[in-house]
């Protein structure tokens, strides 16, 4: 039995302001057409990006309540859809860090499911960064979260977290069949790996992925590779946003795809590092 729905990711190029941020995710919603079974996916760094150090921090809100989540809850409501908001900063135990949350609303504007991302980008880059240390901000989070809507599973993962193929395991053996990666990689790591790892993510899963990303150079000079992706469960490309501007991607897809392939490859079956080999 066909399993519709419209899978979306939306590219941006945001920056410290979160409300210029939002009239942009509401311009880019709007271009989206129509549909009875509809997921979103926005980018990381969506809401705040590229800012001050301790902007984040100083945004963060309650995991539940403040004036960004009712913003993009609202546009879930608004534009009839199920939103993924890439990320929003939310406060942790420490007050000293904030965590990277994805936040999953309902057309209704209920939060569904949250997610703070797990493993952090401490890295050496050749870009103008040159060094990244998200840690030093950045609480990571210890759950696993696959979101139930209807016959979508989703798998929540963020950026970085697509390195980890044990995370994306783990969520298949939970019956995931979408997988969001919302992101926001670097040009240098993105021309070199973001293809190959998303589309490996897919095909061993045999899972849709939708991974929106930034793009371009934001206001602090920080360059964004962009190239989002909407992939299906055999690692074709569905769908593939350019290197430079902002921009919305949108696909119909039926999941039962997902299933006829494991029907004929059951390798969530023939897994044997689940059980055999677990250490
Ligand atoms: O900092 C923010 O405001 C939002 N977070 C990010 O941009 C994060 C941490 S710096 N970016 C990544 O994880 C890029 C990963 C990457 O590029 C790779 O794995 O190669």
């Amino acid at each position: 039995m066909a399993k519709l729905w419209r899978l979306s990711a939306v590219q941006m190029t945001s920056g410290p302001d979160p409300l210029v941020n939002l009239e942009k995710v509401d311009q880019l919603l709007a271009q989206l057409p129509k549909a009875s079974q509809h997921l979103a996916v926005l980018p990381e760094g969506v809401a705040v990006f590229a800012g001050p150090d301790g902007l984040n921090l100083q945004l963060a809100e309650a995991l539940g309540s403040g004036p960004l989540q009712n913003a993009y809850a609202a546009l879930a409501k608004q534009h009839q859809l199920h939103l993924l908001v890439g990320t929003l900063p939310t406060q942790t135990s420490d007050p000293s860090r904030f965590a990277a949350s994805s936040l999953l609303y309902s057309p209704n504007g209920e939060l569904l499911a949250d997610y703070q991302k797990i493993h952090l980008f401490d890295a050496l880059v050749n870009d103008s960064s040159k060094q990244y240390l998200e840690s030093a901000t950045t609480m990571p989070g210890q759950k696993l979260t696959l979101a139930q809507l209807a016959q979508l599973k989703l798998g929540m993962l963020i950026c970085y977290d697509m390195r980890f193929p044990g995370l994306a395991q783990a969520l298949a053996a939970q019956g995931m069949n979408v997988m969001a990666v919302p992101s926001a990689f670097t040009t240098v790591t993105g021309e070199a790996h973001w293809h190959t790892l998303l589309r490996a993510r897919a095909i061993e899963t045999q899972s849709f992925v939708v991974a929106p990303a930034q793009v371009g150079t934001h206001p602090n000079g920080r360059q964004t590779y962009g190239h989002s992706l909407i992939i299906d469960p055999w690692g074709r490309i569905l769908a593939e946003a350019d290197g430079s501007s902002e921009m919305v991607l949108s696909v119909e897809t039926d999941l039962d795809l997902c299933q006829q392939l494991a029907e004929k490859m059951p390798i969530r079956h023939h897994n044997r590092f689940q059980s055999e080999f677990k250490t």
